[in-house]
């Protein structure tokens, strides 16, 4: 028989907080890690390297399907690492730029169809955290713990800003809020896979909580539900 390890699934908008507690909540349990949005990020910045236009959905399948992508797990001190065909792209993936060249390609069906396989390979004992924009209502659904993580728009931009000024040449506030906007209106108007809720989702609005208090009303849900052993 083949029993599948326990996934929790996070979902949300940009800036919501969802990897920051991904990563937090798999180090805690001791569980694997999957970023989805980082295959769609490294999909979009392979396709600039190699001269693919984000609409080409054809050549951006092929390359969807042959990604050569290694994660290297975070260790004590050290985040997750990725590297793309060779090259560490761990920072470079995660500029707005990026991010909305991601959201582009991410509303594709047929390249959505050839990262489904290499995602859901990520489902390994002990457990999977995995965040996303349809982990709980494509690639998991059958995942004991779905959580769906907003915040307001305002608050997610001044989180975004805070996490950029200063590492950013001419970061505004105004125009963070302009793309996170802009990236709301793609991933929840895409006719496949759109960002939602799944139906037995819990929701959670992290405007007014503390990375903390997020992780502990997750923490009470993973004991209510009794799924991390
Ligand atoms: N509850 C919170 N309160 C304050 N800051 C937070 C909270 N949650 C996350 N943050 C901060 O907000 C920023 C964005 O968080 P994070 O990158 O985890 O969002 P995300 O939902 O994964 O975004 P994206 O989908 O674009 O990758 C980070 O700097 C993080 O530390
Ligand atoms: N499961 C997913 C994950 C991500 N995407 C798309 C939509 C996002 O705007 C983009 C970048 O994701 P992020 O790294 O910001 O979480 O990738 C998706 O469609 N489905």
């Amino acid at each position: 028989m083949n029993i599948k390890a326990p996934v929790i699934t996070i979902d949300g908008p940009s800036g919501s907080g969802k990897g920051t507690i991904a990563g937090i909540l798999a180090k805690r349990l001791g569980w694997g890690l999957l970023d989805s949005g980082a295959l769609y990020r490294l999909l979009a910045f392979a396709a600039r390297n190699h001269g693919v236009d984000l609409t080409n959905e054809a050549l951006l399948t092929q390359l969807a399907a042959h990604l050569d992508v290694q994660f290297i797990a975070a260790t004590d001190g050290q985040l997750q690492r990725i590297i793309l065909e060779g090259d560490e792209v761990s920072d470079a993936i995660r500029t707005e730029d990026v991010g909305s060249g991601a959201s582009q390609v991410a509303a594709l069906p047929a390249v959505r169809d050839a990262l489904l396989q290499r995602q859901r390979a990520f489902q390994e004992p002990p457990g999977l955290v995995a965040d996303g924009r349809d982990m709980g209502t494509v690639v998991f659904p059958e995942a004991p713990l779905k959580i769906f993580l907003t915040a307001s728009a305002e608050e997610r931009a001044r989180r975004r800003y805070l996490q950029l000024k200063g590492k950013v040449d001419g970061v505004s506030l105004s125009s963070l809020l302009d793309e996170i906007r802009a990236r709301d209106e793609r991933d929840t108007q895409r006719a496949v896979a759109p960002l939602k809720p799944a139906a037995d989702a819990i929701q959670l609005d992290s405007t007014e909580l503390s990375i903390e208090q997020v992780l502990e009303r997750i923490m009470s849900e993973i004991a209510i539900r009794d799924i991390a052993g």
